[in-house]
């Protein structure tokens, strides 16, 4: 699907999406709890983005001795499923799209491989050309013990683990060998595990990194109710879009969430927009954002990753030098974030560069507007979406489905906020 936008300012309010880091949780705890009291009721929560659907097929696939995951183009999914499925199953062959077999898990793979698992992958050399492909069969169950994992590479692979590890036979530990980034992740995963019942203890290791003290033969619990929290990384681009010169009310969002990219709230705010939140009689937050004028900033974004497409957008449309610092993991996304957002933003008029571990944005009061590539990356296209907003000349965007990862409706939503969009 490709896009035209007519640039204009986005007005109105709108429920804030369902996030899929809360979701994929959710299905994984309840299957984890199904299968071990033995319901084989199909899970309820619905399959609202592309990488949802993904992980609920995959567990629906745990029902079966020899499992096959389609883990679609969800880096969340194959990296949560890995050690999921082998605690469970002696065999399981995992499969994906686009740049999801090339994105990493060696990290998680040699901790596999020291506990029971051996993985085997096809010949890079003879890659397949096919849209699907195999990224590895997995033989041999997961064994409890002390694994050891980077912090800096994906959080995921920590989360994968967490839910693991309770299931197996023994006591396990997993120590983190640098700092944890994406820590606001682990925590997400932390709340799931213990309204599930699930006990796991944190200490510090002498060098200052988690360690998480895991029991094994653990009991996965549903609670009473589960419900998907609201989305703090898709919201961002409707508080960005406020913030440029737009007037955007957010409602159903979680102040007190785990998500960490709610910094979004306090960094737009920085930047000179303008903040209304009211707290509702369910202790979420209204909230509405209106700016002009905004200025530059510096931000570490190693805890916010997912934030970078739509911070460079308004730091592109905010007066003076923005600096975006500590990025090197966006390489490794749905893809290399940080080309793509440079390759983006620069073609749509913003002087922008990408000084390899980050970049950096100098304002301007509008862009131009032009063709641009959404790159398949649903976050790159949902910010060119947002960049129209305060371009001189429509913004067509090719492979605009993309938002289909994460957010399917994106487009209405922009729609119903006043913004002009057809398909061409
Ligand atoms: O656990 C999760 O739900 C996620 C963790 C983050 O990945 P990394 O830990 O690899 O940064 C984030 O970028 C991703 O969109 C979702
Ligand atoms: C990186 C993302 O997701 P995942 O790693 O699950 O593919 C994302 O949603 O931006």
């Amino acid at each position: 699907m490709n896009v035209k936008i007519i640039p204009k300012k986005l007005k109105g309010t709108l429920h804030a999406p369902p996030s899929k880091s809360h979701a994929h949780r959710l299905l994984i705890a309840q299957k984890l709890a199904y299968l071990q009291s033995g319901d084989n009721r199909n899970q309820h929560i619905p399959s609202f983005s592309q990488d949802i659907e993904a992980t609920k097929n995959c567990l629906s696939q745990m029902d079966k001795n020899m499992p096959f995951l389609d883990c679609k183009e969800s880096g969340s999914t194959l990296r949560f499923m890995l050690p999921v499925a082998m605690a469970l199953k002696d065999e399981a062959v995992f499969i994906g799209t686009g740049k999801l077999p090339d994105r990493p898990i060696s990290p998680l793979k040699e901790e596999m491989e020291k506990h029971g698992c051996t993985f085997i992958t096809p010949n890079r050399f003879h890659k397949s050309q096919d849209k699907y492909r195999e990224i590895c069969t997995v033989k041999g169950r997961l064994m409890p013990g002390n694994y050891r994992l980077a912090g800096n590479v994906s959080s995921q692979f920590i989360t994968g683990l967490l839910f693991a590890l309770p299931l197996l036979d023994g006591r396990s530990t997993l120590t983190l060998t640098t700092k944890l980034e994406s820590a606001g992740y682990v925590d997400l995963t932390l709340d799931v595990l213990k309204a599930f019942g699930i006990k796991i203890t944190e200490k510090l290791s002498t060098e200052g990194f988690n360690i998480y003290v895991i029991d094994g033969k653990q009991v996965y619990k549903e609670p009473e109710t589960t419900s998907i929290q609201c989305d703090w990384s898709n919201a961002a681009f409707w508080l960005a879009g406020g913030a440029l010169g737009g007037d955007v009310t957010l409602c159903g969002l979680d102040l007190a969430s785990s998500q960490r990219d709610k910094q979004i709230a306090g960094i737009l705010e920085n930047m000179g927009a303008e903040l209304k939140i009211q707290t509702t009689d369910d202790s979420l937050s209204t909230i509405k954002c209106t700016g002009h004028n905004l200025t530059s900033c510096e931000i570490n974004v190693s805890q916010i990753p997912d934030l970078v497409p739509i911070l460079a957008t308004v730091m592109s449309l905010s007066e003076g030098t923005s600096l975006i610092t500590n990025a090197e993991r966006l390489r490794i996304k749905e893809s290399d974030r940080l080309h793509t957002v440079f390759d983006v933003l620069s073609k749509l008029g913003a002087d922008i560069t990408d000084g390899g571990s980050g970049l950096s944005v100098t304002g301007r009061r509008r862009l131009i507007g032009g063709q641009i590539s959404g790159h398949n990356d649903h976050r790159i296209v949902m910010s060119a979406a947002i960049a129209s907003c305060a371009c001189h000349h429509p913004v067509i965007i090719y492979g605009a489905e993309a938002v289909n990862k994460s957010y399917p409706t994106f487009f209405e939503d922009f729609a119903a906020l006043g913004g002009e969009v057809y398909e061409v």
